[in-house]
Formats: structure tokens, C-alpha cells, sequence
């Protein structure tokens, strides 16, 4: 069943927060102790001085914009996206829709190199920029992974960095396209004071990876929601890399940083292009929480499992889906 693309319920809350902007030059002791604040409350953070270089994202920024900006027979040629590949509204395989168009990309060199002959003129330059940036973002998320695991004072350090930093890692690259739409009048509510006059670009769910790092240019669009029916969007900032935590690390995390549900708006009259980098481990790896985590005052959540067993259950469900609750272990267990 194909299911239209939303317009945000005029019922729906929007309240203005100010979300954690976690400078990572500061004194490293401080900066894992306010990451683990921001992941215990929101799931997510922004990170400025992130050592990711500019000119690293500025190519990457570049390919993707000559990318959209193609003819539709030229970026079809790419897709269609099975996962992988070149997509226009449809997501995933289970009928939700969107206002976007994307590129998704699994980050494993081999593979990039063979996608780039369908997706760029100049397959060898757009595959090594694709690489270099997945590596530098791939550094910073081991390095805000290994920061988290120092707040939550485990002694293995690297318990959850070096899942994503494995050389047969799953992580994905993707690339969204919200073109500008207008919002029909008549759906537009006036009386309510933060009418959101934009339509779903990106439905709501959660990621379903261990973390995310997603820039954008500066057109606003993404929104996170900590309470049900409560979108607190997130202001855009090129300088920063936004942070959230996916599936995978609140399993791993026994349960004490969620994994937070977010969607992306379209903009009326601009349009928006976002980059996400989903850092996953390999297809054979069993998440299961360090000790340090797993206390007679909070037992053990989720029953352990692979992350291939998660994600073959995330791509049989639809994007909105809570999927994290088929692993949670039966109260008797
Ligand atoms: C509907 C779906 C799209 C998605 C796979 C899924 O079945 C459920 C999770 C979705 C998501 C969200 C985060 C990322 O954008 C993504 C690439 C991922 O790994 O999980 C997408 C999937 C997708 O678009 O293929
Ligand atoms: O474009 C955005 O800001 C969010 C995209 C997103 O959530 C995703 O790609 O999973
Ligand atoms: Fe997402």
C-alpha cells in the first residue's frame, strides 16, 4: 500500500528548545560529561570545532548539488534504490512516501566505486570524495563514540567505536534533496501559532544504526521529537554536525540513551540538502550492552542479537515502525 505524503497535523506541538552545541575543542573530561548529558536527554547533540575539513565536505557538498541538479533520466540511471542507489519519494521498500529525492550509498570503498559509474561523469574523482569524507566522518564518530563510553565511565573505551571503525562495518551514506514545496492554502491552519507550513520531507522515525552525523546547508527542515507529539526543531548550521543516537547504541546502552524520532520538513520556498552519515557495524556483530551498563538496578532490556538479525527486521518494517521493541527480552526472562 502506497501511503500519501503527509501534511504535519495542525494538532501537533512545535516548542522551541535550546539543544545541546558541544564545542569538542573544550577539555576532554568536560566534553564526554556534556555528551552524556545531551544522549541522556535528547538523544542528540550538535557538535562545532569537530576537525571534519571544510574542504572535505565542501566536495562532497558540490557532487551531490551537480547530482540533483541532473536531468531526472540521468539520475535514474542511479536507481532505483534497493537499498542502495538513487531515489525520488519512495522510501524503503514498504510503501512510505516523502518529498525528497536521495542518494544512499553503503560505505564500503569497493562498492562506492562501482555505484559511482552510474551516478557521476567523473566516476574515479566522485569516488574519492566520497571516500574521503567517509572516513573523516567515520573519525569523528569514533571519536564522539569513544567520548560517550569515557562519561559512562566504561572501561573498555572503545567498546562502541570500534564496531563502526571494523573494516567490514555496514555504515551507509546518504544524501537527501528537499526541493521547495508550497503548501496548498487550503491546509494550511491559520489560528495555530506555529503552523507548520511545510510538508514531510522525511517521515518521522528513528535510525535504526548506532550514530548518525548529519549536516545540512542552511535551510531548516529537521525536527526531533523527545515527547509524542512534540517536534522541537533543530536550527540549521553548516558548522556543525548534528549527532543522534540510533537503535543500536540505545540497545547497546542497555537502554539509557534513546534513540530519538525525527523527520525532516520540506521548506516553502528553498531548498534543503542534508548528508547523513549512519555508522553500522558489521552484518555478523551481536549488540549486547557492556557489563558496566547491565546492574541489578537496570537489568538487561534486549535479548542479544546481530545487528544483520535488526536490520533484515528494520527493512521488513515500515520507516515510522518501533523496531527496537521485537528484541526487548519478556519481563520473566
Ligand atoms: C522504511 C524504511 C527506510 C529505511 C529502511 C526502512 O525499512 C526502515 C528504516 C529506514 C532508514 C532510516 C534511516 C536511514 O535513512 C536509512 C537508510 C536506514 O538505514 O534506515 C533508512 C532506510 C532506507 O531509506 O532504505
Ligand atoms: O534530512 C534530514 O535532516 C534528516 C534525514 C534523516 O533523518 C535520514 O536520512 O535518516
Ligand atoms: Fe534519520
Amino acid at each position: 500500500m502506497v501511503v500519501p505524503s503527509p501534511t504535519p497535523l495542525s494538532t501537533e506541538k512545535v516548542r522551541a528548545v535550546d539543544l545541546p552545541i558541544i564545542d569538542l575543542s573544550a577539555q576532554r573530561s568536560e566534553v564526554s560529561k556534556l555528551i552524556v548529558k545531551a544522549c541522556d536527554k535528547f538523544g542528540f547533540l550538535k557538535v562545532i570545532n569537530h576537525g571534519v575539513p571544510n574542504h572535505i565536505i565542501a566536495k562532497l557538498e558540490h557532487e551531490g548539488l551537480s547530482f540533483f541538479a541532473k536531468p531526472v533520466p540521468e539520475k535514474l540511471r542511479a536507481g532505483p534504490a534497493n537499498p542502495f542507489g538513487y531515489g525520488c519519494k519512495t522510501i524503503g521498500l514498504n510503501g512510505d512516501m516523502g518529498e525528497l529525492e536521495y542518494l544512499t550509498l553503503n560505505t564500503n570503498p569497493l562498492s562506492i566505486a562501482e555505484r559511482s559509474k552510474t551516478i557521476s561523469d567523473d566516476p574515479s574523482k566522485f569516488s574519492s570524495i566520497v571516500s574521503d569524507y567517509i572516513e573523516a566522518v567515520r573519525g569523528l564518530g569514533c571519536e564522539l563514540l569513544d567520548l560517550m563510553a569515557e562519561g559512562l565511565l566504561v572501561t573498555d573505551t572503545s567498546v562502541f567505536s570500534r564496531l563502526i571503525r571494523d573494516v567490514d562495518g555496514d555504515s551507509v551514506l546518504r544524501l537527501n534533496h528537499y526541493p521547495p514545496v508550497q503548501v496548498d492554502c487550503k491546509d494550511m491552519d491559520t489560528s495555530h501559532p506555529h503552523d507548520n507550513r511545510n510538508k514531510v520531507g522525511f517521515g518521522e522515525h528513528s535510525d535504526p544504526q548506532i550514530l548518525t552525523l548529519l549536516r545540512s546547508n542552511d535551510v531548516g527542515g529537521l525536527q526531533i521529537s523527545i515527547e509524542d507529539g512534540v517536534w522541537i526543531p533543530v536550527t540549521p548550521d553548516p558548522n556543525a554536525f548534528c549527532v543522534n543516537v540510533g537503535d543500536m547504541l540505545q540497545a547497546m546502552t542497555n537502554g539509557r540513551f534513546v534513540s530519538v524520532r525525527h523527520r525532516a520538513l520540506t521548506n516553502s520556498c528553498k531548498s534543503r540538502m542534508s548528508v547523513a552519515f549512519f555508522g553500522a557495524p558489521s552484518l555478523q556483530t551481536r549488540i549486547i550492552a557492556p557489563p558496566e551498563l547491565v546492574t541489578p538496578n537496570r537489568l538487561s532490556l534486549y535479548r542479544p542479537f546481530t545487528w544483520a538479525e535488526y536490520k533484515k527486521a528494520s527493512y521488513s518494517l515500515r520507516l515510522g515502525d518501533s523496531r527496537l521493541e521485537l528484541f526487548r527480552k519478556c519481563i520473566e526472562d
